[in-house]
């Protein structure tokens, strides 16, 4: 039986995101979501494993050389009775204890089981995967010394300060695309529309079943188109799933990537999105304690008890939300006269507001005081815009919209150094820039040769 045809080595990258405006309502079809990729990757570098003396084991060896511990080894078998990949982890440590990577694990169960049914050829060959982080999914530019372009970390991943930009999605947008890129280098181009509606697809179904939960899926899109106006699928097309290793699971996937029988109906505006001439995002990782769990579950909790008060509450931020999309995408669409930024600081003051609403009536710290005081500091800033609280909120980041000028950069610098959170039991955090700005593209096929260095050869 012919093997599937590898490529020798393949890259791929995908970036993180901020869900600048839209967070808790993405989580209903009914609204939608400012959704900015950014400019940190996360790069997947998919290696064939050479055989010796004719002898292949199946295995797949997954590295991330920038943190200790990091090296998973799998064992894969395909499944009778077109149960898909099972990947079996074969490293164990000494305390006899698996050392697992939910999301690394998962993603390769799920690319491995759609290549093989794609092909419908059983016989994967080895291969070593290499997954190289960009430094600001886990430190501020302040923290590195080094300059290193992957910078060793000396921790494990799960001791790592995460900054918040959605690692475990572009981690597995990234590996996935790697995957079929290798595998399926005939029949799948990441390149084109439909290439990346399929990686979309099998990238969220594995995202969902690595985090146990369906969650709006923003950052997998971000990840994998870049930029957006997201609009959710409907939670249905991956709620009954069939688990790997059941009878059907193979053909089940590839049904539910390849849309045989329900269309996603996922919507993806990249048009809608546009950061004027001018203008950049900046985020802020903020360290004031730890944000404060089931966030989302409380949110919605109130939504359903108090559901008239909740819409007009959701209909007010979706206004201001699109008001936000819209303002910006006129702006960078407007030439010749001098910008004028009056609307959009109003668009920004609209959705802060109907936040805190959101969050004083759920009862739960969506803006809290901290971050108004924050936020209202920066904006006070020259050459500031607005802000918000990204994503779920909290205590955790805040982003920025900011004219591109070093000036604006040195005098929020200053701010943060000697910036204090008062007033809370949250105290002694500080507030510190990453180094990363909006980034447009999604998932980008790259040359391999920078990353040789990091790779085992
Ligand atoms: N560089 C990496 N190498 C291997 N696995 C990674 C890497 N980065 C992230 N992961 C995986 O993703 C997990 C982190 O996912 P989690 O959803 O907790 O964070 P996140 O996606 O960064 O969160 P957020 O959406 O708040 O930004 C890690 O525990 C690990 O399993
Ligand atoms: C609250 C929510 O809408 C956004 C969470 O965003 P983040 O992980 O805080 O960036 C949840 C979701 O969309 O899955």
């Amino acid at each position: 039986m012919a093997r599937v045809a590898p490529n020798a080595a393949v890259a791929v990258s995908a970036p993180g995101k901020v869900l600048l405006a839209g967070g808790y309502l993405v989580l209903d079809r009914e609204y939608n979501g400012l959704v900015f990729g950014l400019d940190a990757r996360i790069h997947c570098v998919v290696q064939d494993v050479p055989t010796r003396n004719g002898v292949s084991l199946s295995e797949i060896t997954v590295r991330s050389p920038q943190f200790e511990d990091a090296v998973w080894e799998y064992g894969y078998t395909l499944i009778e009775r077109d149960g898909g990949m099972q990947m079996r982890p074969l490293r164990i440590d000494a305390d006899l204890k698996l050392n697992r990577n939910p999301f690394v694990e998962t993603a390769l169960c799920y690319a491995l089981s759609y290549v093989t049914t794609v092909s419908g050829n059983p016989i994967i060959t080895p291969s070593a995967i290499t997954i190289l982080a960009d430094n600001d999914y886990y430190s501020t530019p302040s923290d590195l010394a080094s300059g290193e372009r992957f910078h060793n970390f000396g921790v494990p991943i799960s001791k790592a300060h995460k900054t918040g930009l959605g690692s475990s999605a572009a981690l597995v947008t990234s590996l996935t695309a790697a995957v079929l890129a290798h595998y399926l280098p005939d029949r799948i181009d990441l390149t084109t529309a439909e290439g990346k509606r399929r990686l979309h697809n099998l990238a969220q179904a594995a995202h969902c079943a690595a985090q146990g939960k369906v969650g709006s899926g923003f950052d997998v899109a971000s990840a994998v188109f870049g930029s957006c106006l997201y609009r959710r699928f409907s939670p249905s097309i991956l709620a009954s799933h069939s688990e790997p290793g059941s009878p059907g699971f193979g053909s089940h996937l590839r049904a539910t990537v390849d849309e045989a029988g329900t269309p996603w109906d996922t919507e993806v505006l990249k048009d809608a999105v546009r950061v004027p001439a001018g203008l950049r995002l900046v985020m802020c990782d903020v360290s004031c304690g730890s944000g404060t769990p089931g966030m989302v579950r409380k949110v919605l909790d109130w939504r359903k008890q108090e559901p008239a008060e909740a819409d007009r509450v959701w209909r007010d931020l979706q206004a201001a939300n699109e008001a936000l999309a819209r303002e910006m995408r006129a702006l960078a669409e407007a030439s010749g006269a001098e910008p004028d930024y009056a609307s959009l600081r109003l668009c920004f003051k609209a959705i802060r507001k109907n936040i805190r609403t959101m969050g004083e009536k759920s009862g739960v710290p969506i803006e809290p005081p901290a971050q108004t005081q924050l936020l209202d500091a920066c904006e006070a800033v020259q050459g500031v815009v607005g802000g918000t609280v990204p994503g779920a909120g909290g205590y955790d980041a805040i982003a920025l919209l900011i004219e591109d000028q070093d000036s604006t950069v040195a005098e929020l610098q200053a701010l943060f150094k000697g910036w204090e959170f008062k007033g809370e039991e949250r105290g002694g955090g500080n507030v510190s820039m990453l180094g990363v700005r909006e980034e447009m593209e999604g998932v980008k096929v790259e040359d391999t040769t920078p990353y040789e260095e990091y790779l085992i050869v």
